[in-house]
């Protein structure tokens, strides 16, 4: 039986525990709240996200014992918004990680470092990247909750290792498959964040679904642009672990950064759409990581840059909207 460490009480920390622990693992579950842990222990229900699914308490270990969790496990599965990742791992020892493999299910950047977070828990841990992964694919929790059909990729350095994670999700409704790709697979997911918060905006704005069209069309020139500048290696960026994950962020009722653009869009403040929604919008972090990276990279990325001009200069939504209608063909 595989222990697993799944790090983090969200959507996403909630879908995984569900696939993994049904699927016959031991999964020790650390939520930063003790009472989640409690609730979770009395009702078998996380009561934040996906409060639908009946854990089966036989598999899965609710604590937020965050080091307990972490050292019963072989596998540890890092699940919390990427803004969080220093704090909730905080109480770890550089070298409590050293005999684990560590997946990161997390599509956004370290905030105060601008790094995606394997390389930062690849330099925290001194870990190296052959005992890394991310997962990726276009899949969201609430899905997942309702045993929809859905595909995962496991990204990674080593194929035997993601190939091993992808055996601990595949069942009857996931698919899953390794790919040699780790810091391509990271950046298009934090890409595709962007994307689809900027989709939100547009919506939000009024823009129908011909405007998205072409908003996501240029999009995928614009990630093209980045990722090969980033991180050059033959990649096909039309595998449904890049462009898949795209759409369905930029497209899907249960996106939270489709959400959250939208709400910008129209007339929210950052901080009030923020409060309104219970969930974490990564592409608001992302924007800004995107942002000062890319001044040292100096890719052409109008979406992006119209992103961080709404966001974080105050730009109107209308005025910056306008001016991508321009350049957009
Ligand atoms: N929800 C989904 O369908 C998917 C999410 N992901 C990724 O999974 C990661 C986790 O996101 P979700 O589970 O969606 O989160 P969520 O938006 O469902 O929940 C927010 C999470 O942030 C935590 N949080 C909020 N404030 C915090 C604080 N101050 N300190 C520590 N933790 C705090 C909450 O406890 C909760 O775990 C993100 O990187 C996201 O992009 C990836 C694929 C699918
Ligand atoms: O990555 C995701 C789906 O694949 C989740 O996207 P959101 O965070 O926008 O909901």
């Amino acid at each position: 039986m595989s222990k697993i460490a799944v790090i983090g009480g969200g959507s996403w920390a909630t879908a995984l525990t569900k696939i993994l622990s049904e699927n016959g693992a031991q999964v020790g579950w650390w939520l930063r709240h003790k009472e989640d842990v409690q609730h979770l222990l009395r009702t078998r229900h996380n009561a934040r996200y996906l409060s639908s699914v009946a854990f089966d308490l036989d598999k899965v270990l609710p604590s937020s014992d965050l080091e307990e969790v972490v050292e019963a496990a072989e596998w540890v599965v890092l699940a919390v918004p990427a803004a969080f990742v220093q704090n909730a791992l905080e109480k770890l020892d550089r070298d409590d990680l050293k005999h684990k493999r560590v997946i990161s299910a997390i599509k956004g950047m370290i905030p105060s470092k601008n790094v995606l977070v394997t390389d930062y828990v690849a330099e925290r841990f001194r870990l190296p990247h052959e005992r890394l992964g991310i997962v990726a694919g276009p899949c969201h929790a609430e899905e997942v909750a309702l045993e929809k059909q859905s595909y995962l990729t496991i990204g990674a350095w080593d194929m035997a290792l993601a190939e091993d994670f992808c055996q601990l999700l595949r069942n009857r409704y996931v698919k899953a498959s390794p790919m040699l790709d780790l810091d391509g697979i990271e950046y298009c997911a934090v890409m595709k964040n962007i994307i689809a918060l900027t989709c939100g905006i547009a919506h939000g704005l009024g823009y129908g679904d011909n405007f998205q069209a072409v908003l996501v069309s240029n999009a995928v020139q614009e990630i093209r642009r980045f990722v090969h500048a980033v991180n050059p290696q033959p990649r096909d960026l039309s595998a449904s672990a890049y462009l898949g994950d795209l759409l369905v962020t930029a497209y899907s009722q249960f996106s939270r950064n489709r959400t959250f653009g939208s709400m910008i869009g129209r007339g929210y403040s950052v901080k009030s759409a923020q409060l309104e929604m219970n969930m974490v919008a990564e592409g608001y972090y992302a924007v800004k990581s995107i942002h000062e990276l890319n001044k040292k990279l100096l890719v052409n990325m109008p979406i992006a840059l119209a992103a961080y001009r709404i966001l974080y200069e105050k730009v109107a939504p209308a005025v910056e909207i306008e001016l991508l209608k321009e350049k957009f063909r």
